[in-house]
């Protein structure tokens, strides 16, 4: 990374790291502040004196912090035989990123800089204010403090920065994002790989805003227990469908303006048929295909497939049913939807239980074992409030009964049924972060 204080780097550092493991990329992000916070500690070193250009001292110690996150950086690489490693930190001369390019490049490592460039006194204010609620370096300082250290590191490093371009650092890889926007340069791109985190960053957002996620309402094939199809709801589902019109109207704030995406699938379509909104169909969110064990209840599978059955108990993120799908291959399948979802303001989306759960992870930052366990039930309406710093998740469960379709590690039963005596009166909310 490249850039002043406060221009988004940790953020977009982070944004990468997870789409990037997501796509099972093995990823690590390296901070040089705690780096050089470590390095402070053990020599008893003031803040002030870091950030004073004449401070001999303070120059001594930046280049140390420097040495030892590229230490890891190295160590890293050693442990792995692909993979992608990003320094965030400012790295803001061309002397210290001409170096970085030949340390790495002795060890076989590709360098893409990624300069976050903004002069627009707004959005550094509006960014300030993100990392004071949500950065860890800052979450019990007041505004004043956050604003008064990140302008005094700002002026100290605007003393000596200068900004990447094709003049000096032609033969660098290179991508320029300018205030924050969409508005990139891009110089020497040349692998798959660096191609597709341009196309990330190009859909990124730093506007906090919310995702509206959604089960289609029970269907027949819920109640009966079977796995995939294309069924009807059920009376209850219904019951859901007009609930969600009423649901969107209470908690969506800027509803008139939100956009429906469902599967191609009946049951999500029906589901979004009350919701006056604009709407889109993706074969992409269409539910994890289940191939030869398609319509068959998770009892019959384990009778009928009883290795098939074990094997995706073991592994549930790799298991591809004969003819079917794994977890990984429908997140292969939503990378599309995710961009789009990076770029939209205000979209419900409308799905099965498979889908919900991969697309949560990239969210909530889930790991790739855990995300295909994860319980997301019927009738249930989550909201993912994306912060430039982590993601907030509201569950407003609708108190209209389902069945539950969650199926536990070793057993082919299905969870306990939710009997009406269980709903509370009113919708249920509930709260957490990622
Ligand atoms: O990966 P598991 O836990 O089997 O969950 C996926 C299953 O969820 C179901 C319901 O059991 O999805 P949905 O009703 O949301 O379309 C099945 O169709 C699908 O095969």
């Amino acid at each position: 990374m490249v850039g002043l204080p406060a221009r988004g780097k940790s953020f977009i550092s982070q944004k990468i790291r997870r789409y990037l493991s997501w796509l099972s990329v093995p990823t690590e992000s390296f901070t040089q502040s705690s780096f050089r916070k470590k390095r402070a500690e053990s020599l008893k070193f003031m803040d002030d004196e870091l950030f004073d250009p004449l401070n001999e001292k303070g120059k001594k110690l930046r280049l140390l912090s420097h040495q030892d996150c590229m230490g890891a950086i190295l160590n890293w690489f050693s442990n792995h035989q692909s993979g992608v490693a990003i320094y965030d930190g400012a790295n803001i001369t061309r002397d210290i990123r001409k170096k970085i390019k030949e340390t790495l490049s002795s060890s076989d490592v590709q360098t893409l800089f990624l300069e976050s460039y903004c002069d627009d006194e707004s959005k550094v204010r509006a960014n300030i204010q993100d990392i004071n609620q949500t950065s860890p370096d800052y979450m019990d300082k007041t505004v004043e403090y956050t604003l008064a250290d990140l302008k005094k590191k700002i002026r100290f490093y605007d003393s000596f920065y200068e900004p990447m371009n094709v003049e000096y650092e032609g033969d660098c890889t290179f991508i320029k994002v300018l205030n924050l926007s969409s508005e990139i340069l891009i110089n020497r791109i040349e692998s798959y790989l660096q191609s597709r985190i341009v196309y990330y960053v190009m859909n990124l957002h730093v506007k906090p805003r919310y995702i509206w996620l959604s089960r289609h309402g029970e269907s027949q094939y819920n109640l009966e227990g079977k796995i995939g199809g294309d069924a009807d709801l059920s009376e209850r589902g219904w019951k859901y469908a007009r609930r969600l019109k009423d649901m969107a109207e209470k908690y969506i704030p800027n509803h008139g303006s939100l956009h429906v995406w469902t599967s191609t699938l009946t049951r999500t379509q029906q589901t979004a048929s009350f919701l006056p909104y604009p709407k889109k169909t993706w074969k992409a969110l269409d539910e994890l295909d289940a191939g030869s064990c398609d319509g068959l209840t998770y009892e019959e599978i384990a009778e009928r497939f009883p290795e098939d059955f074990k094997a995706r108990d073991d592994n549930k993120f790799e298991y591809r049913y004969p003819g079917g799908e794994s977890y990984r291959d429908v997140i292969t399948r939503l990378e599309p939807i995710i961009m789009e979802l990076e770029n939209q303001e205000n979209v419900l989306v409308i799905t099965h239980q498979a889908v919900l759960r991969c697309i949560y992870a990239y969210f909530m930052n889930v790991h790739q074992e855990e995300s295909p366990w994860m319980s997301i039930p019927l009738h249930t309406l989550i909201r993912l409030e994306i912060r430039a710093y982590d993601t907030l998740v509201t569950r407003i469960k609708a108190d209209i009964p389902a069945v539950s379709t969650y199926k536990e590690k070793g057993t082919s039963k299905l969870g306990e049924t939710r009997d009406n005596s269980k709903i509370l009166a009113g919708d249920v909310i509930s709260t957490g972060k990622s």
